[in-house]
């Protein structure tokens, strides 16, 4: 039984979900490992049960579905051991805004933006109550890129960062820490589940590098954690001209260039 506080990883039956759960057991955390795949999870949890004595349970749920949505929000209210949520379950898109069906486009904003917001506002009273814990968000590069024209799937990221940076501002006066973690392509499932040929793409990271980066943000306390970025001023400019943007705003009255 360790004395540190139990990570719930979503999506840990395979990518960086699974490298995740990896890196918490290697740390000495129990798990909990919530995914649709019972048996990758079991396997999993099985390995890194042998190889790094923690507790792990297994928590099958799809996370688009309302039953087992409430089954693991309640699992993040009412577990106590529960200290830190890896809300990384997620799906990608293939195809134009127009080529999505109106199955494809509730799939996606369920799973990447219901999904995320319910879990975290699961654990976050329990976890402000204590004065401490972590909410990790997986967002995407994507979010910050609509030139990518994964227009759905691009917004349901920039959703993630808002959302993370919205909590980070409201849970961290209340030691709570909140980290959004944005990766570019990266070796997992997520490409073929989609449709999209991974061998065309020209650059690709491998999950345990992604997530060993992460956790780097995530022992620094870092608000926005950006792997594959190598030159951190522009993430710094971004946010300065984001702000300089706002403290520009005169609400009263039109600007002159919108003036007839
Ligand atoms: N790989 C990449 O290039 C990038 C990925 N990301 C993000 O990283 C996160 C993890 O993706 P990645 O590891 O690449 O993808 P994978 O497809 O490899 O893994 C996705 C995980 O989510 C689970 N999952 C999928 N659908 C559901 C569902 N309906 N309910 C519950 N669990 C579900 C899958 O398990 P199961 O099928 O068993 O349910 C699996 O464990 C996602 O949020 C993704 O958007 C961001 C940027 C780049
Ligand atoms: N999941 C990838 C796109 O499909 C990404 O976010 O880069």
């Amino acid at each position: 039984m360790t004395t540190q506080a139990t990570v719930l990883v979503t999506g840990a039956s395979t990518g960086i979900g699974a490298t995740y759960a990896e890196r918490f057991a290697q740390r000495g955390h129990d798990l909990v490992l919530v995914a649709r795949d019972r048996q990758r999870l079991e396997a999993l949890a099985a390995r890194l049960r042998h190889e790094h004595r923690v507790a792990i349970d297994v928590l099958p749920a799809d996370l688009t579905l309302q039953a087992d949505l409430d089954a693991v929000e309640a699992r993040l209210r009412d577990d106590t051991r529960i200290g830190i949520l890896i809300n990384n379950a997620g799906m990608a898109q293939s195809g134009n805004f127009m080529q999505q069906s109106a199955q494809d486009i509730v799939r996606l904003i369920t799973l990447n933006i219901s999904a995320v917001t319910r879990l975290a506002a699961a654990i976050a009273p329990r976890l402000a109550d204590a004065g401490r814990g972590a909410i990790v968000n997986i967002g995407s590069v994507v979010g910050l890129a609509p030139e990518f024209r994964m227009s759905i799937y691009g917004a349901t990221k920039a959703f993630v960062l808002f959302l993370s940076q919205g909590l980070s501002r409201e849970l961290e006066p209340k030691g709570v820490y909140v980290q959004a973690v944005l990766p570019a392509s990266t070796r997992t499932e997520i490409w073929e589940r989609a449709g999209i040929d991974i061998n065309t793409l020209t650059e690709v990271m491998e999950p345990g590098e992604l997530v060993d980066a992460a956790l780097v943000g995530f022992d620094r306390r870092e608000p926005v954690t950006i792997p594959p970025l190598h030159a951190a001023e522009h993430w710094d400019a971004l946010e300065s001209a984001r702000k300089a943007l706002l403290a520009d705003l005169r609400q009263a009255h039109a600007a002159e260039r919108y003036r007839a």
